[in-house]
């Protein structure tokens, strides 16, 4: 272990496919040990939480003895999701995570409830999508009603890990703004949305307040961590990346992770009634609008291993247009969709095909960014590229073609890990963990020069996606996702802009 200069903190990052742990040393922001463990992906998109701790305690592990040295902790996770306990704190069955869409019936059944999408924008921020805790509720009460009964507490996957370490159910405003059921900062959760879904407000973690910490590592915890030390609030990964990076407002982040996520932080909630944009809060006291997608670097490496071929062994796309909504899709709102390929010819190559999946999941992404950015825009304000895919030349490529934009790579890896380790620094230190991170300066990095944007891609991307509308609205026969959600026709009314207006009476 490297010398220390100061006090050593952890930052997790609980992220879809593995846990990392970094152990950080607030001076300098080096960081002194690391762990990694993974974690089993389903196509159900169900896992039991205990896979969660299993990975957290090797990722601790594997840091030796600096884990014990640490004098405060931070979890941050994957966002969503609904995690269900019993009486004894038991998971009462796995939890669905946020890239399941069973729950796309729930969201339109939801949003009519409470007025239409607009309603729903100005009430919580955002636009309920089937990543939400809120709808993923519905969906268990109306299908396995009594498992809904046994559930004595719900957390997120982030509050359940910190939850084990400090034996208290507590959440924090950033990951509890991707409920749906957050009204904001004075009004806490949304008593007139809990009691539409049958829901005691007992049953959620406490909303940790800024610069308050979630507890102190237990000795039940049965880690290798020094009991006592502190533990902070924890939040989910995105807020957990933008603490990492001391993001300031105008300057874009693009992530490649599992999901794909483009946001920035802003100072006002957004409020964006189509959907696109989720008016998440931060990790301290701002917003983080934000669009997700379901389908990136799991989906692309899913089709270079279809072709047989490498990530980075693509070709120059002229033709073809790959649609790779392999797990329905969120960003566009497509939860039915499955993926689709347009355009082949005789001398399609694959690597023309692998290039077309890259650029069908750079451009969901890139499709929301002026709406992320809305009035904060500097256009020439570098994309922040980040995440496992921010790692390949195609990734970073094809964001550089696709944009327009420069393009700068971070050289730290692991930023939603080092910006729990910020959050950790801030509450033992006393100081405002933003700051910390920017003096930890993670943003730095290779920096790419914009290319001309590639506009002939951008049409034949959209001229796909238009022309194929009602093909992807659809349910697909015989896909995992049918099998979820049952073939109820989606009712798109209910999730068009303005849509369904009527009936929005819901108590506050
Ligand atoms: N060298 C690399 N080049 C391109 N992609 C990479 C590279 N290393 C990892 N990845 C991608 O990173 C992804 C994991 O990214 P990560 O941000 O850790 O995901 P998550 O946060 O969803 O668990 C993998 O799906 C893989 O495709
Ligand atoms: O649902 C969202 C954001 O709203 C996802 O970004 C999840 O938070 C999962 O993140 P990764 O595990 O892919 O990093």
């Amino acid at each position: 272990m490297a010398t220390a200069h100061g006090p050593l903190v952890i930052g997790v990052d609980s992220s879809t496919q593995s846990t990392k742990a970094l152990v950080v040393d607030t001076a300098t922001g080096e960081v002194v040990a690391s762990g990694q463990a993974s974690h089993p992906t389903t196509a159900t998109h169900e896992i039991d939480p205990e896979h969660w701790w299993k990975a957290l305690t090797s990722a601790l592990e594997q840091c030796g003895r600096a884990a014990t040295e640490a004098e405060a902790i931070s979890v941050a996770g994957q966002q969503h999701g609904l995690v269900t306990l019993d009486a004894t704190g038991a998971p009462v069955r796995p939890a669905l995570q946020w890239n399941d869409v069973r729950s796309a019936p729930q969201v339109e059944s939801l949003t009519r409830d409470l007025g239409g999408p607009a309603a729903w924008a100005r009430r919580v921020g955002s636009v309920p999508a089937p990543s939400f805790t809120a709808p993923k509720w519905r969906w268990l009460t109306e299908n396995e009603p009594e498992t809904a009964a046994r559930t004595a507490a719900i957390r997120l996957p982030h509050d359940y890990l910190t939850g084990r370490l400090t034996g208290e159910g507590t959440t924090d405003r950033g990951d509890a703004s991707g409920t749906g059921w957050w009204a904001g900062d004075e009004a806490g959760y949304d008593t007139g949305i809990l009691d539409h879904l049958g829901l005691d407000p007992a049953l959620l973690p406490r909303v940790v307040g800024r610069g308050e910490g979630a507890g102190t590592v237990m000795a039940a915890a049965g880690l290798p961590l020094r009991t006592g030390a502190l533990v902070a609030a924890g939040t989910g990964d995105n807020m957990g990346a933008a603490l990492g990076l001391g993001l300031a407002p105008g300057t874009p982040v693009l992530s490649l992770g599992t999901s794909g996520t483009v946001y920035a932080v802003s100072r006002t909630r957004p409020a964006d009634e189509t959907g696109t944009v989720a008016g998440f809060a931060d990790a301290t006291d701002g917003w983080l609008p934000l669009a997700c997608t379901l389908n990136c670097t799991l989906a692309v490496d899913r089709v270079a291993a279809l072709l047989g071929r490498e990530r980075e062994d693509v070709e120059p796309a002229a033709g073809p247009v790959l649609l790779p909504f392999l797990d329905g899709e969120r960003t566009p709102q497509l939860p039915y969709a499955s993926g689709l390929l347009y355009g082949l010819r005789h001398d399609t190559t694959g690597g023309q095909v692998l290039q077309a999946a890259y650029d069908g999941a750079v451009y969901a992404l890139l499709r929301a960014l002026d709406l992320v950015l809305a009035d904060e825009s500097r256009p020439d304000a570098p994309i922040l590229l980040i995440g496992g895919g921010a790692r390949g030349t195609a990734w970073r490529e094809t964001v550089r073609r696709l944009s327009g934009r420069p393009v700068q790579v971070p050289r730290a890896q692991e930023l939603v890990a080092l910006g729990a380790a910020a959050q950790a620094a801030g509450l033992l230190l006393g100081t405002d963990p933003a700051e910390v991170a920017r003096g930890w300066r993670t943003a730095e990095g290779p920096s790419h020069d914009a290319v001309p944007r590639d506009d002939e891609a951008l049409a034949r991307l959209e001229n796909a996606l238009t022309g194929a509308d009602d093909l992807l609205r659809r349910p697909t026969p015989g896909t995992a996702t049918t099998e979820a959600t049952g073939t109820a026709t989606p009712d798109t009314a209910a999730n068009a802009p303005g849509g369904d207006e009527r009936g929005g009476n819901l108590p506050r």
